[in-house]
């Protein structure tokens, strides 16, 4: 399952010129060469997500929480002068990875996919917690939205974009164990692509979703 680009990518930057990070020895666009960071772009992104699920189930003192934010600060300060274009980051744009390296959405591990279905896996950690040990009501079309965009748009496929998610919640989704996840397309007329999915927890159904994608024009952000 591949991405596409955008033929008419993001307009609004103007031209670097020269980009600061190859003189750090990276290439031109470091979030498309999984050679470029070894290992550790992906150990960044668990070490992410691992941190946002222990401060979600945590309740730490006041001077613990104090330290926290002023260290939280302090590699703000020290990210925010290395600000670059859309086009050239690298969080989500690791597709090799599993959750494409980053943290805003959980990890969707695929374990087999063609060009009109995907299966796999997806966990959900206590930073997805809506209440009572289910997931948000809003992380599961999040979820839903990844997989069903990646798919749509996978193989030779020009982009599209979702113009409508309809997510029907079946039973709780559960926070912390494994999950099925599957998606599949429907139809494909013109620009139209009609995709399903589904959640399970063992047999238990826990919420399905149909999306329609509809391919971009040319110039259409
Ligand atoms: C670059 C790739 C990134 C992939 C990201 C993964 C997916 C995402 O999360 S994208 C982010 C969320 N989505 C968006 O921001 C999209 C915002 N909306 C748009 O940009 C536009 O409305 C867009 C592109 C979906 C459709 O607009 P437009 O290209 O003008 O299509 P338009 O001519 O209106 O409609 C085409 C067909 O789709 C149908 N259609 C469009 N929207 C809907 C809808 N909400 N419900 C039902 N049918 C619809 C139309 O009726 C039409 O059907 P027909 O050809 O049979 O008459």
């Amino acid at each position: 399952m591949t991405s596409q680009p955008n033929p008419e990518p993001h307009k609004g930057f103007g031209d670097l010129g020269e980009r600061p990070w190859k003189a750090a020895g990276l290439p031109a666009h470091p979030g498309a060469d999984p050679a470029a960071y070894g290992r550790s772009w992906e150990t960044l992104a668990n070490a992410l997500s691992g941190f946002l699920d222990a401060l979600a189930e945590s309740v730490p003192g006041r001077e613990t929480v104090e330290a926290l934010a002023a260290d939280l600060t302090t590699w703000s300060d020290k990210l925010k002068p290395l600000a670059s274009p859309e086009r050239d980051r690298v969080f989500g744009r690791r597709t090799d990875l599993h959750g494409r390296g980053q943290s805003m959405s959980p990890k969707l591990v695929v374990i087999r996919s063609d060009r009109d279905s995907v299966e796999g896996t997806v966990h959900f950690g206590s930073y997805f917690l809506g209440g009572n040990g289910a997931v948000h009501g809003g992380a599961i079309p999040l979820i839903f939205d990844e997989i069903l965009g990646r798919l749509a748009n996978s193989a030779d496929r020009p982009p599209s974009r979702t113009a409508y998610l309809h997510t029907d919640f079946r039973s709780i989704t559960p926070i912390g164990p494994d999950l099925s996840i599957r998606a599949w397309f429907v139809s494909e007329e013109g620009r139209k692509r009609i995709l399903r999915a589904t959640i399970h927890h063992g047999d238990t159904l826990c919420a399905e979703a149909e999306g329609l994608f509809v391919a971009l024009r040319p110039g259409q952000p």
